[in-house]
């Protein structure tokens, strides 16, 4: 194949497909096979798109004619697909770490919330920072996860709890999702918890009567493209019955549904959105069998969140018990001012040790399975022809590396690609080259 291409990646010495056969999702038995090429090459072209994956003389000789913007010996090292964090709240002002030190002093969660801290802190620190602001932190932790080896990032709202701030946030988002190199699926989470001064029910008819038919027209106008719609279904925030109104107006008007659910207490989360038709519900450490079987039927991710299971010194959700009936399992970081963590590598990790999953299951679950629950497992989260070229090339002879050295991504990751554009390049491959 002649003509001009944008990268082509030669001679891995693993390069990991993850999918071999386009599935959409992977459970247990199709993580237990991942897809692994051994000396391998790929092409991607000028819109983004992988042409071609296979055996490195083969690719040589197909594209014999052909020029490339950038060409990458991989020799030696290996070939990932780009990581998917399936679970982010990234846009936020406000400084929380001095509830760290109250939660290892012993205060619970719930403790700290209901006690006006936690989210609601965070909600006055960003009700007054401007979209300015906002953007610029934002931008900065997306380049730290995308450093981290994460190229597609789901992003939720859910800090300003009325309408004015949650476009602000939303817009935010926006404005990231068109200027930076990296793959976004904003959220609107306006139900993250109940604002102050009013009751859940009042809450719920706000979110109903007027954020969603704004976003409805702000969707219709092209001004914000949401894709999500999030509760906090727990005690104390949203019941069940406040979830259901919720979701379902999120659902009328074409948002998927991909919300916190089971997290401190059984709320029976899992059930309803099994019945609702979400496409991932995110926590689950108290979800009931009953929820897991639901999930499993309906082919409802789960997005499971090592790092605050691991901070808040939770028990850890039933990841062995979703797998072997069946479940869709996904991973994110769940980023926010409770779980300050960017690192999907290192989420993989706590998965394996404190969730007991496989490194297959982990990294099926931060690629193609994470991509599934944003509904986007036919463009990203394997290495596919026609997929989009999102990579990680990590200085390892085995892949199985970035999630074994635990915070040791920074060192292994030699370069972070996005639809075929090297975004991150480590300094001991020498000096980024402009496109
Ligand atoms: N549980 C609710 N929401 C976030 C925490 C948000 C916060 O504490 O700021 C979570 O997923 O853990
Ligand atoms: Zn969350």
């Amino acid at each position: 194949m002649a003509g001009r291409h944008r990268l082509l990646l030669e001679n891995a010495q693993q390069l990991v497909l993850v999918c071999g056969r386009g599935e959409e999702f992977l459970l247990r038995d199709g993580a237990a096979s991942l897809a692994v090429l051994r000396g391998a090459s790929l092409v991607v072209g000028l819109d983004g798109c992988i042409k071609a994956v296979g055996q490195a003389d083969v690719i040589r000789d197909q594209f014999s004619e052909a020029t490339f913007e950038r060409i990458i010996d991989c020799s030696g090292k290996c070939v990932l697909p780009g990581l998917v964090d399936a679970h982010t709240h990234p846009v936020w002002a406000g400084d929380r770490v001095h509830e760290f030190a109250m939660k290892l002093a012993g205060a619970s969660y719930m403790e700290i919330h209901q006690a006006g801290g936690g989210i609601h802190f965070t909600v006055e620190h960003t009700r007054k920072a401007t979209e300015e602001e906002l953007f610029n932190t934002f931008k900065h932790r997306l380049e730290r996860m995308r450093r981290a080896g994460s190229t597609l990032v789901e992003c939720k709202s859910g800090y300003g709890l009325n309408l004015e701030t949650e476009l602000k946030m939303l817009r935010v988002i926006e404005r990231a999702k068109q200027s930076m190199d990296i793959g976004i699926s904003s959220t609107y989470c306006g139900a993250h918890s109940v604002p102050k001064g009013k009751t859940a029910r009042e809450a719920t008819d706000d979110i109903i009567n007027n954020h969603l038919p704004k976003l409805k027209e702000l969707k219709l106008s092209g001004e914000i493209h949401v894709n999500n719609i999030d509760v906090f279904c727990e005690k104390g925030v949203f019941d069940l019955d406040s979830t259901r109104r919720i979701l379902q107006a999120g659902k009328d008007i074409g948002l998927q549904i991909n919300f916190h659910g089971d997290e401190l207490h059984p709320m029976k989360s899992a059930e309803l959105g099994a019945e609702l038709g979400a496409r991932a519900i995110s926590h689950l450490e108290e979800v009931s069998d009953e929820g897991i079987t639901a999930m499993a039927r309906a082919k409802c991710a789960a997005v499971l969140l090592p790092t605050t299971a691991y901070m808040l010194r939770l028990k850890q959700p039933p990841a062995r018990k979703m797998l072997e009936e069946g479940v869709i399992v996904a991973l994110g970081s769940d980023f926010n001012p409770n779980a300050y963590c960017f690192s999907m590598p290192m989420v993989m990790h706590l998965a394996c040790v404190n969730m007991k999953m496989s490194m297959n299951e982990a990294l099926a679950a931060a690629t193609i399975n994470a991509a599934y629950a944003l509904g986007k497992s036919d463009t990203h989260g394997s290495i596919q022809t026609g997929k989009q070229g999102d990579l990680v090339v990590i200085n390892s002879s085995r892949w199985e590396h970035l999630i074994y050295q635990f915070g040791g991504h920074e060192a292994l990751i030699d370069y972070v690609i996005v639809k075929g554009k090297v975004v991150y390049q480590n300094e001991r491959c020498g000096t980024m080259s402009s496109y």
